[in-house]
């Protein structure tokens, strides 16, 4: 077997490629590309590790053909584009906590070097200036700190600032006021936090709704006096009027170590009195490097290697464990839903997968994303368990998981219902021992096959001479009967076979099936 490819192209800790080489991946580290260059190269990986010096556009997913994986050793991924990632079926990945901490406490030191001018103090000291008498700074212990997002690094400057008897208010819609207690912060609205806080700090994705957040507006409710930290993403102040501010005294000091533009070359805000800054070093520690590095290289390469999935923003997690267990099932899943978008036709709205017995008791996110992208390889040929939910959802199809406790004859069964004009479609399967699906039922009709290959399905009238019928014609164009299978509701109403052979069957031949005497239907399946 071929060894999965990855390409780091940001500056990543060295743990990193080491890690992806010991889980048996291939790893190249070509970091500063442009992106025409990393648009020649990419489409070689299977696996792509990032910071945030790399955009990942469209295009370059476009040129991606091999690609599976997206793993960013950090936690912000607007540089990614995720739709276009999901639409190609690349798990993006992050990863969440490896650098809260770091980040915290940059936010953190922000807050103290604004209060105490640091950086301009130390660099008139050092210029031979000893300006005692030009800097006169504040105490944080009493003020208060407005956080705006209290999720992961939000709660730990939470926690780091009433360590240093700060009161902290924080505005984030999605906080519940049970975890604003559990972490001892005043939930309050907007504009409350705006009017009461002599800190401002940052800790937001930058999303639709977070863009300009602190909009010149917004900037205009502040306090007199307010100093504003932003490390978490450019965008989310409006730069501009954040310089007016400063220069105008209204705002007495603003770190940013995020810009809206990076690498910022120039600012509006630069030279402003009490602007301090930093090049993006929120997560710029050697803790938090290696956390990342490592985490994202075994989140990736358990993914590329043994299927694994956690941390991935567009598709359910599957624990290392999780995923040999499920993998037989995801197969059976996939085929059932092959079979379904195969043989059901029409405007097909609603699909239901049902487990019961051992099924019930598993992940159901990844069997349905498998049933999906089994049944929606009938509309795209690079369809996978990450874009099939993706495309349902495009194509307005309704998706439903139901568990039942019950065990039926068999021990484990998943059934796939498709809605049809002419009323309900299913077809059920279960494992034979712990790996092999076989499929045990086919639109109310019992039949046990294997789901393999080149398959023929034919619906007929049940009366003796057909079978000799079928293999005869088959014969004549020397195609080779693999499997034979034979299923009927009652005797002598409709009968169905399903047979393998050994290569595809021509159009012709079909034709000539379904002309046969006795023959409804004839399909060619493939698996
Ligand atoms: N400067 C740097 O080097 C680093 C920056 N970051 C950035 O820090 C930010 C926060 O990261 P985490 O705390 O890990 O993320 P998180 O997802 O744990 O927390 C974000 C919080 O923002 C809240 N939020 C979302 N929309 C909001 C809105 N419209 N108004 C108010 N709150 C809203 C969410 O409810 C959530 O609680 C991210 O943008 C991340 O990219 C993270 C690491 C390093
Ligand atoms: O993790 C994040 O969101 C960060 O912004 C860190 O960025 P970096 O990996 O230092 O380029």
């Amino acid at each position: 077997m071929t060894k999965p490819k990855v390409l780091i192209s940001d500056k990543m800790d060295p743990n990193a490629a080491r890690i992806f080489t010991e889980r048996g991946c291939e790893v190249d580290v070509k970091t500063g590309m442009t992106p025409e260059e990393l648009k020649a190269c990419i489409g070689e990986y299977d696996g792509l590790a990032i910071r945030s010096s790399t955009t990942v556009t469209p295009e370059i997913i476009a040129a991606a053909t091999k690609l599976k994986v997206i793993g960013r050793a950090g936690i912000g991924v607007d540089n990614v584009d995720i739709p276009a990632a999901s639409a190609h079926g690349v798990v993006v990945m992050n990863t969440p906590f490896g650098n809260s901490i770091t980040t915290a406490e940059h936010a953190i030191a922000m807050i103290m070097a604004l209060a105490r001018q640091i950086p301009e103090a130390n660099a008139r000291t050092q210029a031979g200036e000893w300006p005692k008498s030009a800097f006169m700074g504040v105490e944080v212990t009493g003020k208060t700190l407005g956080l705006i997002g209290a999720g992961n690094i939000g709660s730990i400057v939470a926690a780091r600032a009433q360590g240093l008897r700060m009161k902290v208010i924080a505005y984030d819609p999605f906080l519940t006021p049970d975890h604003a207690v559990e972490i001892g912060v005043e939930k309050v609205d907007l504009e409350t936090l705006l009017a009461r806080a002599d800190f401002i700090t940052l800790h937001t994705p930058l999303t639709d709704e977070t863009r300009n957040i602190l909009s010149a507006e917004n900037l205009a409710k502040t306090k007199k006096g307010v100093r504003i930290v932003n490390c978490a993403r450019g965008g989310l102040i409006d730069e501009a009027a954040l310089a007016q501010l400063l220069a105008s005294g209204h705002v007495a000091g603003a770190a940013l170590d995020v810009f809206a533009t990076e690498p910022a070359k120039e600012s509006p805000l630069f030279g402003q009195p009490n602007f301090i800054c930093t090049p993006h070093l929120g997560a710029s520690t050697t803790e938090a490097q290696v956390n990342v590095a490592l985490q994202v290289a075994e989140q990736m390469s358990d993914y590329l290697v043994d299927g694994g999935v956690s941390n991935a923003l567009n598709m359910p997690s599957l624990s290392a464990e999780e995923a040999p267990k499920l993998r037989p099932y995801m197969a059976l899943a996939e085929k059932l839903g092959s079979l379904v978008g195969q043989l059901a036709h029409g405007n097909l709205t609603k699909i239901s997968i049902e487990r019961e017995g051992a099924a019930a008791g598993l992940n159901g996110k990844p069997i349905t994303g498998a049933v999906l992208a089994g049944f929606m390889r009938r509309y795209s040929e690079s369809v996978n368990m990450v874009n099939a939910p993706y495309l349902a959802k495009e194509r307005g199809l309704e998706v439903s998981d139901v568990r039942h406790e019950r065990e039926g004859i068999y021990q484990t069964l998943l059934r796939v219902t498709v809605a049809t004009e002419q009323g309900d479609r299913s077809v059920a399967g279960t494992l034979f021992g712990t790996d092999s699906p076989r499929l045990v039922e086919i639109f109310g009709v019992g039949i046990e096959a294997a789901l393999e290959g080149h398959m023929l399905y034919i619906v007929n009238e049940d009366a003796p001479g057909f079978i000799g019928r079928i293999g005869t014609l088959l014969g004549e164009h020397d195609i080779n009967i693999g499997t034979f299978h034979l299923g009927r509701r009652e005797a002598g109403g409709e009968a169905t076979l399903l047979l393998s052979v050994d290569a595809p069957i021509p159009a012709e031949v079909i034709k000539q099936a379904c002309a046969l005497e006795g023959v409804k239907l004839a399909i060619p399946l493939a698996f």
